[in-house]
């Protein structure tokens, strides 16, 4: 598989190769924000993985499009949305990146944040615009077919249990520990469930349930907009299920989304959010079930990543030395 270059004369780079530089990124991402793992400053980690992020994406052969950063939300000087990355020499590709994802669980040194980015063809991201949240459902593939975002919730755990072969009360569902989430939470431990309530991280909590190894089946509730879009270049490459709405969390944000003519009822599916083909990477900065955090010893530096891509998960431990 390849990502093709619109210029003359027409070039072609291996799908590795932006595999290759795709890991670099979240690495070299990880790396430095490690050294800002439980100081209690988010700002300074954020800045520090952006900037390494930026760095080696600017070795990347071809044009990259930021379609989606945390530009706007968090303020960021780079990576913003619109950015363009790489050296020219090669295809044009369209990235989603979060350097960061789990600023708080850095800043605090809690299990669970990553340096997150997806790599799509271009045009093939959905681009947010000023949404910053959406209501999001993701699911194994055995459950694809069978979720609605207008479904209740308690329909849609007994929906999903049918597919996975498990009742209700089997069901371990990733919601994020947020007020907007109270009713959500005590009506699946009503209808009979088990949370997990983790208190951030939803790329986390969705790549969890695509990991055969990790006892949870699904996840609900709102996040962000460019996790959303990352979360789908992993759920779709391995054949999962993602539903996902816009859901403003203020009235502002609502005001600018009918202000840029996009719909705020409108729910797209996994195969809208990342229109083909495309990978996902992360690298471990604080450590937890997923990844490890960064290592150094004797002048080498290791660090933990996965890379989903065409129905694969690869874990990669890489180290550099000196
Ligand atoms: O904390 P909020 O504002 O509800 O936003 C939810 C989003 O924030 C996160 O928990 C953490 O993201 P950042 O560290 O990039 O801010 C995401 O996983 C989630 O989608
Ligand atoms: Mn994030």
């Amino acid at each position: 598989m390849q990502f093709h270059s619109e210029v003359a004369p027409r070039t072609c780079v291996d799908i590795h190769t932006l595999e290759a530089v795709a890991l670099a990124a979240t690495r070299s991402a990880a790396v430095a924000s490690y050294a800002w793992v439980g100081r209690y400053d988010q700002e300074a980690a954020d800045a520090a993985a952006t900037k390494a992020m930026r760095e080696a994406l600017a070795e990347a052969p071809g044009r990259g499009t930021v379609v989606i950063g945390e530009g706007e939300k968090d303020d960021a000087p780079m990576l913003f949305n619109g950015e363009i990355v790489g050296n020219g020499n090669g295809p044009d590709f369209d990235i989603a990146v979060d350097p960061l994802e789990g600023t708080s669980f850095c800043a605090k040194d809690l299990p669970g944040a990553l340096a997150t980015i997806a790599f799509g063809e271009p045009g093939t991201l959905w681009s947010p615009g000023p949404g910053f949240y959406m209501d999001k459902i993701v699911v194994p593939p055995q459950a694809r077919d069978v979720i609605d975002l207008d479904d209740p919730p308690e329909r849609t755990l007994v929906n999903v249990a049918k597919a996975l072969g498990k009742k209700v009360s089997e069901l371990r569902v990733v919601i994020m520990d947020k007020p907007r989430h109270k009713e959500l939470i005590t009506r699946v431990l009503q209808a009979g469930a088990a949370v997990q309530t983790p208190a951030g991280g939803d790329v986390g909590g969705s790549l969890a349930v695509l990991l055969p190894t990790l006892d949870v089946d699904l996840l609900l509730g709102v996040g962000g907009t460019p996790e959303g879009v990352m979360t789908a270049a992993a759920v779709g490459a391995l054949g999962g299920g993602m539903l996902g709405r816009l859901a403003p969390q203020r009235a502002a944000e609502a005001d600018a989304i009918r202000a840029a003519g996009m719909s705020l009822g409108r729910v797209y599916n996994c195969a809208e959010l990342v229109s083909g083909d495309a990978f996902f990477v992360a690298t471990g900065i604080s450590g937890g079930s997923l990844l490890g955090r960064p290592r150094e010893c004797a002048g080498m530096t290791t660090a933990e990543s996965l890379l989903i891509s065409r129905g694969e998960i690869r874990y990669i431990t890489h180290t550099t030395f000196g």
